[in-house]
């Protein structure tokens, strides 16, 4: 047993409809494929239809589980309010919510248009507000135990040059998922999130990481578990956290990153201290230490 595979037991998410935004690709595509072997139905929803209709495939036939591809753009209200309304019509109803759609790209902040900015946090920030505004009214209405679980990031918190709009927008998106987990938990609606470290996905490399950056930078050196994340570790968390097994967690935000946001850890640069070098700290620290009893 390891990190690489499934961590709930078969039939743990059956009966039950989850939407998938960004499903098609990187991280949407592992979570609904986990879903799905888990006894999910799916919905997977995002701009790009052929995309979703060629994941659609190769998963109903990996996985034997049932998939529905609609075309939508987060940012367009009648779009969600068309993927719900046919979720209903294929599944009977809709019980889970993954916020997962996003759009990033480093840029120093003055070279970006207002547009540029308007784009990443319509797509990350309004585009998650818009999705569960629209179920969690229907599940309000219809008494149903809805769950949305957003895909964060680590610099939500701590911030993050260079991507500003994102840790704006990902920001928002806490706010959001501790403010609604209160208001909601009295219909039975729990929101949570993730905050992922590095997840390699060609959607977040191309615009993140390019090859520029690549030659001259590694993640296993700065990441203290020196390695980058499994899609699976991430699946695992998100199928827990939108299944009943998870029914007394709401507003949390949990990291899985391999450590990689506690580097801000203001000592942390004693990593580069020898041996030889902890034996002479140590002698001057234990010194000033008599000498200072001396003068007591
Ligand atoms: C490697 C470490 C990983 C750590 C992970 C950190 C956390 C990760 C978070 C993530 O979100 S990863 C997900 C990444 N995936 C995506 O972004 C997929 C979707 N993205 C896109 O489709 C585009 O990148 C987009 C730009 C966000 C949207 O595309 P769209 O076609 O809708 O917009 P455009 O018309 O192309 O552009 C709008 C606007 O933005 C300007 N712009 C685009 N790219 C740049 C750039 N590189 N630098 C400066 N400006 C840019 C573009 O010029 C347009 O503005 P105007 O010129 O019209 O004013
Ligand atoms: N990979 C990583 O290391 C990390 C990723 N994350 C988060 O994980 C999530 C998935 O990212 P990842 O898998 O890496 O990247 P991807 O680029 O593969 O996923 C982003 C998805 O968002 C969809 N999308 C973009 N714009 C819109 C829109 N306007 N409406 C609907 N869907 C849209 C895209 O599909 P389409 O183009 O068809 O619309 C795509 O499927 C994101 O929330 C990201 O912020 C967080 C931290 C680290």
């Amino acid at each position: 047993m390891g990190y690489k595979e499934g961590m709930l037991r078969d039939g743990a998410l059956d009966n039950k409809t989850v939407i998938v935004t960004g499903g098609g690709t990187g991280l949407g595509k592992s979570m609904a494929t986990y879903f799905l072997k888990l006894g999910a139905n799916v919905v997977i929803c995002s701009r790009r239809l052929e995309v979703l209709e060629t994941t659609a495939k190769e998963l109903e036939e990996q996985t034997g589980g049932q998939i529905l591809a609609i075309a939508c753009d987060v940012r367009k209200t009648e779009e969600i309010e068309n993927v719900i309304t046919k979720s209903i019509e294929k599944f009977g109803q809709v019980d889970g919510l993954v916020n997962n759609s996003a759009g990033n790209f480093i840029s120093p902040t003055e070279r970006l248009s207002y547009k540029a900015v308007d784009t990443v946090v319509d797509i990350v920030l309004r585009g998650t507000y818009y999705f569960t505004l629209a179920l969690g009214k229907y599940w309000i209405e219809n008494k149903i135990k809805g769950t949305v679980l957003n895909i964060s990031t680590t610099y939500a918190w701590t911030g993050s040059g260079w991507v500003v709009p994102s840790a704006m927008a990902k920001a928002g998106v806490l706010a959001m998922t501790k403010s609604l987990a209160f208001e909601w938990a009295e219909h039975g609606i729990r929101l949570n999130a993730i905050a992922p470290g590095p997840f390699p996905t060609k959607g977040a490399w191309d615009r993140l990481f390019p090859e520029e950056l690549a030659k001259k930078f590694s993640f296993e050196n700065r990441i203290p578990l020196q390695r980058v994340g499994d899609h699976q570790e991430l699946a695992n968390l998100a199928a827990y956290l939108v299944s009943d097994f998870s029914a007394y967690i709401t507003g949390e935000v949990i990291t899985l990153d391999g450590g990689e946001v506690l580097s801000a850890g203001q000592f942390n640069f004693l990593k580069e201290v020898s041996e030889d070098q902890w034996d002479a700290i140590e002698d001057q620290i234990k010194n000033a230490n008599r000498n200072s009893k001396k003068s007591e």
